[in-house]
């Protein structure tokens, strides 16, 4: 028996700091949520996407118009809990169906009280936040709910992206290890700034063993682990606030030890070089945006999350505090600078995902690259 439970939902309504209102019906939590309105191109990934912290305060609003088909299973979450502020879906499925699923999206939510809206033009949505930019938003949902004006005031009163200082709130308290799987090649230490599952577990693969470290982590607690190679992780919020990671960096650059960061990561090394960050209008969120990989010339397809990105020259060798640097890679949709690498010492990273959960997995090579460097520092 189908158990459609649209007409039974409760009104919502998403209100953009601008004022432009969208009216639909609750999904997930009834309730009220606040945070930055962003869209995601990812047809298919949304376990992966929910439960990635890089989404700390940011409200997701799904581009494909189809959103939960496959229900909900316990193997995809790329972390303990969903860390969205907020979920935006064109049309929910009425019936879940995948020999993995153990719930629905909607229960799932409802479970860990995301509030969410369903039945809007997300099309439109989506168009309205590509030409004015991401900004704050609102989902109020309930049978009574506050008029026009109150709603607006409180949206115009949420924080802001721009100096969030997020990553302490999504990252581990404790030190723990993620063994390689079989025979262990390399000692790491991976800074969690907001961390993914998948990533300590494509360096297992490879026979690395992860020490996963605090965001609070210092020099000394990275250096006490006698790493062959330390990683900076994704994670949310502006990385403008993070001057502790920043000045860890700098450490592990001063002494050579080879270093990959991802993502946030990467907008850590850019700082540490000496590049400035800065917010892109709308930011790249999917698991389908072209990539450059400048030092081979091929392209691959790739799954982004961010909002922010480095100010780094695309067509010359940046001379920095640790060495010459230039750009390895490069968004072709918009010319973002996609990836970072020293010359002179064995340090990269990537404002991407090359951990593809959900995504591709033609990035997958730089791991192996992080390998190779290790490789590198022992012979
Ligand atoms: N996934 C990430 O690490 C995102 C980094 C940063 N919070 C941004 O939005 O650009």
């Amino acid at each position: 028996m189908t158990t459609s439970t649209r007409g039974a939902k409760a009104p919502a309504v998403l209100v953009l700091e601008d004022g432009r209102t969208f009216h639909g019906r609750a999904y997930g939590a009834v309730g009220v949520t606040f945070g930055e309105a962003v869209f995601s191109t990812g047809m298919t990934g949304y376990q992966e996407t929910l439960t990635d912290p890089s989404y700390h305060r940011q409200v997701v609003v799904m581009t494909a118009p189809h959103v939960g088909n496959t229900g909900v299973n316990d193997e995809d979450p790329e972390s303990q809990r969903i860390w969205v502020a907020g979920y935006v879906v064109r049309d929910p499925a009425r019936v879940p169906s995948n020999w993995r699923s153990r719930r629905s999206l909607d229960e799932e939510l409802r479970k860990q009280g995301v509030v969410g809206i369903s039945g809007i033009d997300t099309r439109a949505l989506t168009r309205h936040l590509r030409e004015r930019g991401a900004m704050r938003v609102g989902i109020f949902s309930g049978n009574a709910l506050p008029d026009a004006g109150t709603m607006l005031a409180e949206v115009r009163q949420a924080p802001e992206m721009s100096g969030a200082d997020l990553s302490a709130e999504v990252a581990t308290k404790e030190t723990y290890v993620v063994p390689a799987i079989g025979e262990k090649k390399f000692t790491v230490a991976a800074v969690d700034l907001g961390i993914k599952g998948m990533t300590p577990h494509r360096m297992a693969e490879r026979g690395i063993e992860v020490h996963v470290l605090p965001a609070t982590a210092t020099a000394e607690d990275v250096f006490a682990v006698n790493p062959d190679g330390v990683f900076f992780s994704n994670g949310p919020g502006d990385p403008s606030t993070a001057d502790g990671p920043v000045s860890v960096m700098k450490a592990v650059l001063e002494r050579k030890t080879p270093l990959f960061g991802i993502c946030f990561g990467n907008q850590i090394l850019g700082r540490a070089l000496g590049f400035g960050t800065y917010k892109l209008k709308y930011g790249h969120r999917g698991i389908n945006q072209p990539v450059q990989d400048r030092t081979t010339g091929k392209v691959e397809v790739t799954a982004h999350n961010h909002g922010f990105a480095v100010d780094a020259p695309l067509d010359k060798v940046s001379d920095t505090p640790f060495g010459r640097a230039e750009v390895s890679h490069v968004c072709l949709n918009d010319n973002v600078v996609e990836g970072l690498q020293l010359l002179d010492q064995p340090a990269f990273s990537v404002q991407y995902h090359p951990e593809a959960a959900a995504g591709p997995h033609d990035a997958a090579y730089l791991f192996d690259r992080f390998v190779e460097l290790m490789e590198g520092q022992r012979a």
